[in-house]
């Protein structure tokens, strides 16, 4: 295994320093994105600082890369919001999404690799837009118990997080009614560029859609049948074996089992497990082609206890180090040579990562 590693990175080195790929950058920001209108419940708009207050900046700031913190953005509600249909607030999310779009859009031209965090789902219209206006050939792994995938006119419940991919896909394109506040967006996403990992709760119109745009997806049965390994390895095979393609990660926390994440709004039983799900970023960051993720529907309002919204926010945490290169394995840069006794050596405290 550490053979491997070492070779991946190897090739990760030669591979950046010859192509120069923009998406591969040794730099990260952090955008907080405390937005709530794409569901029903109230607190996700607090996600953000939940995860930092689980020491996101302290556990990266041990890694070997600049970090930039852009800080939270101020999203405004709309006063006059009526439903499209049976959709809610959907002016407000509109505008919202335009507006987070055009900060992802800044820090990936500006070289970085961008973590946006949720904030609820329907925030990946906008992080996934503003990435692909900088990273056009970008492709996007969907780590969720649920799909999103509804259309304005299959949501059973009307909420825009539940609906984020078909807002993205040229091929659902004259299946979406025009939803006030969203005339800023031109789907641009084909289904062969995605790929969905954790599913175990898809509404019908969802289960249609998958089946019939032959879109890639693995359920939690198909992880439990395959295991993760395999499941990841076909995933990446899917999205990259024609081409590499910067990878735009978007990961709803309630992809895993409730006992690990309870602290978000629509919980489903038998998800992944924390192996899997660290498994899984691990094998992302791998790949050397993370170029953006969103970390979502963390809702520090809906834990029973402090405990188990700090579990929740801290998975979130260690989700995002695993997808930016924090190994189980630890790292050894920071040592040339192991100190003997007797020599002044001394290593540096900052443990550093090699990426
Ligand atoms: N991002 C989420 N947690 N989405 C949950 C979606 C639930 C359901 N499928 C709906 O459309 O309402
Ligand atoms: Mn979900
Ligand atoms: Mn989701």
């Amino acid at each position: 295994m550490a053979l491997r590693g070492s070779f991946i990175r190897l090739f990760k080195k030669q591979f950046n320093s010859v192509f120069k790929l923009h998406n591969c950058s040794h730099s990260v920001a952090i955008i907080g994105a405390p937005f709530s209108k794409g569901q029903k419940r109230r607190g996700v708009e607090h996600g953000p600082q939940a995860i930092r207050d689980a020491g996101l900046l302290d556990r990266l700031s041990t890694m070997d890369y600049p970090l930039h913190d852009y800080g939270d953005l101020n999203f405004t509600h709309l006063a006059k919001d009526e439903c499209f249909m049976h959709v809610p607030f959907p002016r407000t999310v509109g505008l919202a999404n335009k507006m987070l779009a055009s900060a992802v859009g800044s820090a990936v031209e500006a070289g970085h690799t961008c973590i946006t965090l949720g904030g609820d789902h329907s925030l990946a219209i906008g992080s996934v837009q503003g990435h692909y206006k900088h990273c056009p050939d970008l492709c996007l792994i969907w780590v969720d118990a649920h799909a999103d995938i509804n259309t304005p006119l299959t949501s059973p419940s009307g909420n825009l997080h539940g609906q984020s991919v078909s807002f993205l896909l040229k091929e659902l394109q004259d299946k979406m009614p025009e939803v006030p506040g969203f005339s800023w967006l031109k789907p641009f996403l084909s289904t062969s560029d995605l790929v969905y990992i954790g599913l175990r709760d898809v509404d019908p119109g969802e289960h249609y859609i998958l089946k019939n745009c032959g879109i890639q997806y693995f359920t939690m049965r198909d992880i439990d049948r395959m295991g993760i390994q395999r499941v990841t390895e076909m995933s990446l095979d899917h999205l990259l074996s024609r081409k590499q393609k910067p990878i735009h990660l978007s990961f709803d926390i309630d992809a895993f089992d409730p006992s690990l994440a309870p602290a978000t709004g629509t919980p489903v039983n038998g998800g992944l497990t924390y192996r899997e799900g660290i498994y899984l970023a691990e094998e992302i960051n791998n790949t050397g082609l993370l170029s953006a993720m969103d970390l979502v529907e963390v809702n520090p309002t809906l834990g029973a206890t402090r405990e188990a919204v700090e579990a929740t926010a801290s998975l979130a945490v260690d989700v995002i180090a695993a997808s930016l290169g924090k190994t189980r394995e630890g790292a050894h840069i920071s040592f040339d040579k192991l100190p003997s006794p007797g020599t002044t050596y001394k290593a540096d405290n900052e443990q550093k990562i090699c990426l």
